[in-house]
């Protein structure tokens, strides 16, 4: 059967034969959102009067989720970017958690004969949620292809780019733009206020690799990665604007049972706190997603900005990466430079901020699980 296989594909990209574009997925209607809501929170205890509550976010907008098409519009900015710099690597896309599903991409991409296959994640941090989840869902996908008697390909996700300058560069446009559209009189007094998706603390605390791990209080690796975002992103606003913007990082979507500590304060207290102390405005830059999904639609479009217009707080919000082409050019980059790493050749890797380019594979023990189970593309990866 291998005699049969395509020899591996050389060029700039080699050993990689393929990338696959892995993300969260989302409904395409409304008959969709309750099995989709099932395949996320399988064996996950979420309250059920939550799932009723984000049930509601959904079906506010016809039981469709953006994120699908949004990253069908990556896909097509990828292929452009690969096509136009001379990279013949063809693109596949699957989601963990609605069609295409990750399992029948791997699938089809096997039979394919792709033997290499570098990963992208629509996460650009460290945690369990971001990160490990991911690579749990790949190691699920692989023991049902081993079960059919697939030739397993490999798979290597592609490090944390949140410090990448093609993921950083489009939100300082965006929160310039957000910053224009303020009535001009608020905006030299505008705060900036970073978001992302609160996790429970404790699992805040230990991800990223286990000598990252803190005690409590400083929040381990996903919490600095933002931070470090938050940062550079405020410096680069002033630097343009020539007014340096109060800011600070602040979580949304909080889930889980009441009881158990997730990370604060949630945007909506933030900005009322904000009004109390006489702010005059407020840019929410949603740092912690890499396109507009319902977290950013529901959670701060139509929640966080009716909050802020109850208080006769001016706000606008700043816009995700997206398809921009920048981002698509920093995915060519990251492709380029684990390729060339896997070659054992030297290569640039790219990062702005404070913490340097992230770890290639993920080491042991990085983002633990609760219940440990297997996960693909890590140091303690059963698969090859
Ligand atoms: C860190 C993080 C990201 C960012 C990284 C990444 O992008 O991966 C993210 C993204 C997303 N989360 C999404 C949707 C949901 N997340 C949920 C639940 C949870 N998320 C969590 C964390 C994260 N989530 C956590 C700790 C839970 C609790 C339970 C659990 O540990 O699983 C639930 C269940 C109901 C609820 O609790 O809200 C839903 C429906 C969608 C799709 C949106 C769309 O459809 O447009 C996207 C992109
Ligand atoms: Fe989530």
């Amino acid at each position: 059967m291998s005699d049969q296989l395509p020899p591996p594909a050389g060029g700039p990209a080699a050993p990689y034969d393929a990338l696959l574009l892995l993300s969260f997925g989302g409904p395409e209607g409304p008959d969709d959102v309750v099995p989709f809501l099932e395949n996320v929170t399988r064996g996950r205890g979420i309250p059920r009067e939550r799932l009723k509550e984000v049930g509601q976010h959904y079906f506010g907008f016809g039981g469709v989720s953006p994120i699908n098409g949004q990253n069908r519009e990556l896909l097509d900015a990828l292929r452009k970017d690969f096509a136009g710099n001379g990279l013949d690597l063809p693109v596949y896309w699957g989601n963990r958690n609605w069609a295409p599903y990750l399992t029948d991409v791997l699938r089809e991409m096997a039979a394919d004969g792709r033997r290499r296959i570098a990963v992208l994640a629509t996460s650009a941090y460290a945690s369990y949620s971001g990160c490990r989840q991911y690579r749990e869902n790949l190691a699920d996908a692989l023991a049902v292809l081993a079960e059919e008697g697939a030739e397993l390909p490999r798979v290597d996700k592609l490090r944390h780019y949140f410090n990448h300058p093609g993921f950083v560069r489009p939100m300082v446009d965006g929160v310039l733009a957000s910053l224009e559209s303020l009535p001009e009189e608020v905006r030299a007094d505008a705060h900036l206020v970073f978001t992302t998706h609160s996790i429970p603390v404790a699992s805040a605390d230990t991800s990223g690799p286990v000598e990252e791990h803190t005690d409590g209080g400083e929040g381990g690796a996903y919490v600095r990665q933002h931070l470090d975002v938050a940062e550079m992103i405020a410096d680069a606003v002033r630097a343009r604007t020539g007014t340096a913007l109060p800011w600070q990082l602040v979580y949304q979507s909080r889930s889980g049972a009441p009881h158990i500590p997730w990370l604060e304060p949630d945007v909506c207290d933030h900005l009322e706190a904000l009004h109390g102390a006489g702010a005059a405005a407020a840019v929410m830059v949603p740092i912690g997603f890499v396109s507009d999904h319902m977290e950013v639609l529901y959670d701060l479009d139509t929640e966080a900005t009716a909050k802020a217009a109850e208080l006769g707080l001016p706000v606008a919000r700043s816009a995700t990466v997206g398809a921009d082409p920048r981002f698509a050019a920093a995915v060519r980059e990251l492709v380029l430079e684990r390729a060339a790493t896997e070659r054992g050749e030297a290569a640039e890797r790219c990062a702005l901020g404070r913490l340097g380019a992230g770890h290639d594979l993920c080491p042991v023990g990085c983002c633990p699980a609760r219940a440990p189970r297997p996960a693909a593309a890590g140091a303690d990866s059963p698969y090859a």
